[in-house]
């Protein structure tokens, strides 16, 4: 059967959220979900409630009302009732609960913070349109206190949002409207983090039990629809989402180098690794030269990657290396590409290298090529790691594959030059191969996705 305005199973109502809806509350979104709207203020008041008083630590509140013509028939304001009825108060906890459970109340002082949450057009979900966009309205709310230092850090440890599911005419569905929550037979609101974790499940068989298999079908829709509001309240809180969260520096990378040969190698040792790939040809430079002065490779990758992630804007990729050999000081080290001369050839490295090790036997040509690879992140966020590969200076050369030192540089592994073996077997032992492992267990660590 179809949904209601042709909407896919697994879709979510369109989103739009707003801030700074209104004037006078230190944070104020207006949050709508396809016809539900829901207009939500955090307001910051300096004490606590008697129970945490002198604790040094705060507390939130939560407050949750639907104006008169929110539904369909005027319903009596609870005001004039005289009486909150049992549903808003469920309701008002869980909001409550929601929000405490993503906010650090120990680093937010003897303060409360008020969250008021008033309905004023209800089409279903008004609960957990909510708390979506009362989790906005707090970080405003908090986000304020930060920049005035009244606070000195944003005690917001994750994102939070929450959507209802449901199982109607036997099929289970995400973001029920009215209509569809009112044919339910089960009904679940599902509340989660950025993180995918939980906070808070309501589930009920209201017409009929359900299965594990249900639960965890309505558990997984609820993830997609979670995943998607949070990205909303990312994108409606900017960079404040980012300084919250840490950046999100999406899928693409780019090889911070002009040496063909190294990108080719790059490639190749890169080709299960989760990212579109783009080498300097790709992106535009707008003819920048990179000095690479630096005294260490490790400084020398830096530099590379800064420079160009600081000019596309991408996640910046280099590697900066050379070969140490022991009997010469370990040179040429970082001057590996210019050892013969500012712009000298790979060749003419080669026959400078073998000139000044004539006369050194065999036992001491020990030497090792070394690769550093910087990653730079666009917002400036830089990590640095370093791969070896032991192996000794041949008495000529030998081999074609490759490229640099390859020909004079035997492995000791393999008792054969770099330019002897094929480069599917270099590529799993070199110390770039090594290098680039380092770097993407480095780099998982400090990516969100
Ligand atoms: O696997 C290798 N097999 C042979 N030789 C190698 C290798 N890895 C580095 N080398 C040599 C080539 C160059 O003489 C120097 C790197 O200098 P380095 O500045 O890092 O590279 P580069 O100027 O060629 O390109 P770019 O700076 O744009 O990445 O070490
Ligand atoms: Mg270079």
């Amino acid at each position: 059967m179809e949904r209601i305005n042709k909407r896919k199973n697994n879709q979510i109502r369109e989103v739009k959220i707003t801030r700074n809806y209104t004037r006078y509350a230190e944070g104020s979104v207006l949050i709508e979900m396809g016809e539900t709207k829901v207009i939500c203020t955090a307001s910051i008041e300096d004490r606590v409630p008697p129970f945490l008083r002198n604790t040094g630590t705060g507390w939130i509140n939560a407050e949750y009302s639907m104006l008169p013509r929110a539904t369909h028939q005027r319903k009596i304001r609870e005001s004039s009732r005289g009486k909150i009825d049992g549903r808003t108060q469920e309701i008002q906890r869980l909001i409550g609960r929601a929000i405490r459970s993503v906010v650090d109340l120990g680093k937010i002082g003897e303060r409360t913070i008020w969250v008021d949450c008033d309905v004023i057009q209800a089409d279903g979900g008004t609960r957990t349109a909510s708390i979506t966009g009362a989790f906005v309205a707090v970080v405003d709310a908090i986000y304020k206190l930060y920049k005035s230092k009244v606070i000195k850090e944003i005690p917001i440890r994750n994102f939070v949002s929450a959507i209802s599911v449901g199982i109607v005419n036997k099929t289970h569905m995400l973001d029920l409207c009215y209509e569809e929550d009112s044919n339910a037979q089960v009904d679940m609101n599902i509340i989660m983090t950025d993180a995918g974790e939980f906070v808070e499940v309501q589930g009920t068989g209201e017409e009929r039990p359900f299965s594990k298999e249900d639960l965890n079908l309505l558990l997984e829709l609820g993830e997609i629809g979670n995943k998607q509001l949070i990205k909303e309240q990312r994108r409606a809180l900017g960079e404040i989402a980012d300084e919250i969260l840490g950046m999100e520096y999406g899928d693409e990378v780019v090889i911070a180098t002009n040496n063909a040969h190294k990108l080719e190698e790059i490639g190749a040792i890169l080709k299960d690794f989760d990212y579109t790939i783009y080498s300097l040809k790709d992106v535009d430079l707008g003819g920048i030269e990179i000095v690479e002065d630096g005294k260490t490779f490790e400084h020398n990758a830096l530099i590379k990657a800064r420079t160009i992630a600081k000019k596309t804007n991408l996640i910046a990729i280099s590697d900066d290396s050379g070969l140490e050999v022991d009997a010469i000081g370990k040179k040429p080290g970082v001057y590996s590409a210019r050892f013969a001369g500012e712009n000298a050839t790979d060749e003419e490295n080669r026959e400078k290298l073998l000139k000044m090790m004539k006369n050194i036997p065999m036992s001491q040509r020990s030497a090792r090529f070394v690769s550093a690879i910087a990653v730079v992140f666009p917002d400036g966020k830089e990590f640095v790691v370093r791969g070896t590969c032991e192996g000794f200076i041949g008495f000529e050369e030998k081999g074609k594959n490759g490229f640099g030192y390859d020909s004079l540089f035997i492995v000791n592994e393999y008792d054969k030059t770099f330019g002897e073996i094929p480069s599917s077997v270099k590529n799993s032992i070199s110390h770039r191969a090594n290098s680039l492992k380092l770097m993407k267990e480095e780099f998982k660590k400090r990516v969100i996705r």
